[in-house]
Order: C-alpha cells, then structure tokens, then sequence
C-alpha cells in the first residue's frame, strides 16, 4: 500500500527571504473531488504532470498513490475537469538527509509559506532549520485541499 509520512510547518518569512536556495518550480495543482475522505489532485509542472490519489491523514501518515501523467494530459484535465486549483512554487532544499519542500503560495493563497518533510516513520529524527517557525501537521486548514476552496486571503486571523 502507499503510504505518505510528511510533517509541515509555517515558515519563518523574514528568516527565509536570506536563505540561499536553488531555484524554485511553478507548480499548478487542482483536485478532481471535493471529499474530506480523499483526495484526487491533478499536478502539472514545469515538465511533468502527476495523478495523485490520497486519503485521511492518522497522525502524519495518510495513504498515497502516484502516478506521472503526461503533462499536456495533465493540463488539459485542470482545464477541464477539476473544481479549483492553486498555484504556488515549490524550493527543494537538502538539509542533512533529508529535503526540505518549501511552498510559497501564489493568487489566493500569497503571503501562506509551508514547509515540509517527507519521513520514512512517524518518530524519524530530522533537523529543524532556522527558518522553520510552529508545526502544522494535521492542521487541515493547511490542506492544499484546502487551500483551494478556502483560501489564505480569506482567512480571519
Ligand atoms: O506535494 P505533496 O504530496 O506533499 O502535497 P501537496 O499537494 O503539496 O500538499 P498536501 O500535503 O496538503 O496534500
């Protein structure tokens, strides 16, 4: 079965906007469904485009089944098919033996900066760089589908 074991936290703005990093990928995702129980999100990125079908998180686990789809096939299923989408960009940033994926959200979502890290158990050590700021984990408001039905500048803080 697949399995996805990912914890996310809010990112320090000011800390990041001095970190030097690699150049970051245009991401455009959109969900085929509007379920709390799964998720069917359509990716399309620079040059690639992925189908990707998850469900509830336990914890920090939930399940997860991935597929790369032709990218114009992709394109054309945001286009057609999905109830809303997100934009963002996506930082890969190695730090000891792990990556790092940072997200700076774009249109609705700009101003929300996410991170996370993707483990191989629940209890895995990892390195918090200086940058990261509270947990979010678990926190489905940070769903990304979430975020496309209730976006970040709608948020009342
Ligand atoms: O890239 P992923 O698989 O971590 O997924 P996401 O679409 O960026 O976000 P979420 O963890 O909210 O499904």
């Amino acid at each position: 079965m697949g399995i996805e074991i990912e914890r996310k936290f809010l990112v320090n703005k000011t800390k990041w906007q001095q970190v030097e990093k690699p150049a970051g990928e245009f991401y455009r995702q959109g969900y085929l469904l509007t379920d709390p129980n799964k998720t069917i999100r359509v990716r399309q990125t620079s040059d690639k485009g992925f189908l990707t079908i998850k469900g509830i998180s336990v914890g920090a686990t939930r399940a997860e089944y991935e597929y790369e789809v032709p990218v114009g096939e992709a394109k054309e299923l945001l286009d057609q098919f999905c109830v809303a989408e997100l934009s963002k960009i996506r930082f890969k940033i190695s730090v000891g033996q792990h990556v790092w994926e940072v997200d700076e959200f774009l249109g609705n979502n700009t101003g929300l900066l996410v991170a996370e890290i993707e483990l191989t158990s629940e209890d895995e050590i990892f390195t918090l760089p200086d940058w990261i700021d509270s947990e979010v984990t678990g926190d489905e408001k940070y769903y990304n589908s979430n975020l496309v039905t209730h976006p970040y500048k709608d948020w009342k803080s």
